[in-house]
């Protein structure tokens, strides 16, 4: 794509970088890589893959995805963090070096209150020092996106001063960041139009927009931007990022959409134009809320726009009654529009691998033989137990079965729990250790998940505490599938598992395995070729 196109707005996706500051939402590389490849298929137009100085796990990452994702002309352009530092941008430029259209985006803040207490720097430092990291960030390569942190709360004289040094020095893409998420609609378009106003060359660049969410107005917010001229809009899959999070993709995509005749006019199109506004394939939105957020256990609120359970629910008798009678008295959108599954009845018990495979495909799932075989044969276990089987189930078992699998790691083999009102909850569990060892302990606990925590805790013998579990259900009725997501704390970290099965003990056990391999690699590849087992077996400590 032209990074010059001016009639439609660049959607630049930050859930990697921005969504991964997000506490507790630590991705690893495979991780990373995954949700890279469904954001290409979404369509966005920029994926900032990481902060690659930041850790070799982040610098392992953009390289992966510059390579296996950005790798081939005509993909996204993929684009790296990298404050105005000459190490970070060189890391920035090396990691980027496969991808064929690599961005680094440089950022340095400008406002008061930053200089004096955080870079320590006069305003005539900050201004040399971004001239010479952009020129420094040119050396590698033609694209070059500059933000001046905190630039809402910057002194509009000195931000134009920046910004046309940013653009002298080569910048191609001015991205304006509400870093505290303080501005509101109306002094966002005041900001926008005192730009476009006093900084040189500003029309030769794309104008970009950084909105945070502290007070609710990061969509409201981009979207003013839009109003007033703006051309990039960065966000994040669900709105996740530092703090109360980022503008949410979603809602700004279909925002444009339904909305697209109010909008036409700022893009200088006719009002009826039907050409999109975005390159966005909108069907693909609801596949990659869910990837992003079972691999970030971040669940998404119910009543979340766009993408929570409840966005296109209706439950009072009278908005019942208009969608029955004509679906539009109370919907702006269409469910299929954002690819949400229409939930019909079809499969059951005695549908066969055809039927199964074809269901798949008309879901939008491609999945490899092997992926395939392990989501067939749970299909028929939970179809065993489960009356009807909807769409909702399948992709909760296609989800659950193909999502990436730690290769080392403990496997749980047998799970079972005593409990009722006159017994003391009691789970014995069967696990295969990472050396293959066959082990088998019991517990008592308050409640069943409890004594199963417990005696999976004893057995693995890792320090964690358990800070969060919650269980949702998939689909309605007493059969449904209960997804259950668990995140256990080690140390300052925050790792996640998500498992679904119709028994939520059994979910509850395979989501807590599920995060305890990932507390293991952790562990793992950070003590490098110390045996491993070492940490697993002598910090006995059971917080659980
Ligand atoms: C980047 C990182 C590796 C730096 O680690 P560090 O060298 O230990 O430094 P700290 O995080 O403690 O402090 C940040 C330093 O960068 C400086 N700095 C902050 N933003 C800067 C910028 N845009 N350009 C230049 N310097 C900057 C600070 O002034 C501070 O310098 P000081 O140590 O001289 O006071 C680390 O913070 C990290 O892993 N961050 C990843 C996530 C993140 O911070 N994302 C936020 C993006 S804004
Ligand atoms: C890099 C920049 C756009 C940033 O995301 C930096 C940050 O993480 O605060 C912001 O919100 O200002
Ligand atoms: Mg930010």
């Amino acid at each position: 794509m032209s990074i010059s196109s001016t009639d439609r707005i660049v959607i630049f996706d930050t859930t990697l970088r921005d969504g991964e500051q997000s506490p507790g939402a630590t991705l690893n590389v495979e991780e990373k890589l995954a949700i890279a490849h469904q954001l290409a298929l979404l369509g966005v137009d920029a994926i900032e893959a990481g902060f690659a100085i930041a850790s070799p796990g982040d610098f392992e990452a953009v390289r992966t995805i510059a390579e296996q994702v950005g790798g081939v002309p005509g993909g996204p352009i993929i684009c790296s963090l990298a404050r105005a530092i000459r190490e970070d941008i060189k890391a920035a430029a090396e990691a980027l070096q496969p991808a064929a259209h690599p961005r680094i985006h440089v950022f340095l803040s400008t406002s008061d209150i930053h200089l004096k207490y955080q870079l320590k720097k006069t305003r005539d430092q900050v201004l040399a020092i971004a001239e010479e990291a952009i020129a420094y960030a040119k050396s590698f390569v033609q694209d070059v996106e500059f933000s001046p942190m905190d630039a809402s709360r910057t002194e509009p004289e000195f931000l134009y001063q920046v910004l046309s040094t940013a653009i002298a020095a080569g910048a191609t893409t001015i991205n304006i960041p509400d870093t505290v998420g303080i501005c509101t609609p109306k002094e966002m378009e005041k900001l926008i139009q005192g730009i476009r106003k006093n900084v040189a060359n500003i029309e030769q660049v794309i104008l970009s927009v950084h909105t945070q969410n502290d007070l609710g107005l990061a969509t409201a917010n981009a979207l003013a931007a839009i109003e007033n001229g703006v051309r990039q809009v960065e966000c994040t899959i669900n709105g996740i990022g530092e703090r109360a999070g980022n503008a949410a993709l979603e809602e700004i995509v279909m925002a444009l959409q339904v909305r697209k005749p109010y909008y036409n006019p700022y893009l200088g199109r006719p009002v009826e134009s039907e050409a999109p506004l975005v390159n966005i394939k909108t069907q693909e939105i609801y596949k990659t809320s869910c990837l992003v957020s079972q691999l970030t256990g971040i669940a998404v609120q119910p009543n979340k726009a766009i993408v929570g359970a409840n966005a296109f629910a209706h439950e009072s008798g009278v908005h019942q009654d208009g969608v029955i009678k004509h679906r539009e008295t109370y919907e702006i959108m269409n469910a299929a529009d954002i690819g949400l599954p229409e939930n019909r009845i079809v499969l059951g018990k005695h549908s066969g691998r055809n039927a199964f495979r074809s269901k798949l495909q008309e879901l939008g799932f491609d999945l490899n033989e092997a992926d395939f075989n392990k989501a067939f044969i749970r299909f028929k276990e939970v179809a065993d137990k489960k009356k009807e089987m909807t769409d909702w189930d399948i992709e909760a078992i296609v989800r659950d079965e193909t999502q990436i699998q730690v290769e080392s790691g403990f496997q749980l083999e047998h799970v079972q729990v005593t409990c009722g009102d006159c017994t003391c909850p009691t789970a014995t569990i069967t696990i295969v250790t990472p050396n293959g060892e066959i082990v088998t302990d019991a517990a008592v606990g308050t409640g069943p998940v409890d004594a199963v925590y417990k005696a999976i805790a004893r057995m693995v013998r890792v320090s964690s505490q358990l800070v969060e579990y919650s269980v949702q259900s998939v689909t309605e009725g007493i059969d449904a599938l209960g997804t259950v997501t668990v995140r256990l704390r080690h140390q300052n970290r925050i790792f996640s598992g998500q498992s679904s099965d119709t028994d939520i003990v059994v979910a509850s056990a395979y989501a807590y395995i599920n995060a305890v391999n990932r507390l293991y690699r952790y562990l793992q590849s950070s003590k490098g070729n110390e045996p491993l087992s070492s940490s697993f077996t002598t910090s006995v400590k059971y917080l659980i």
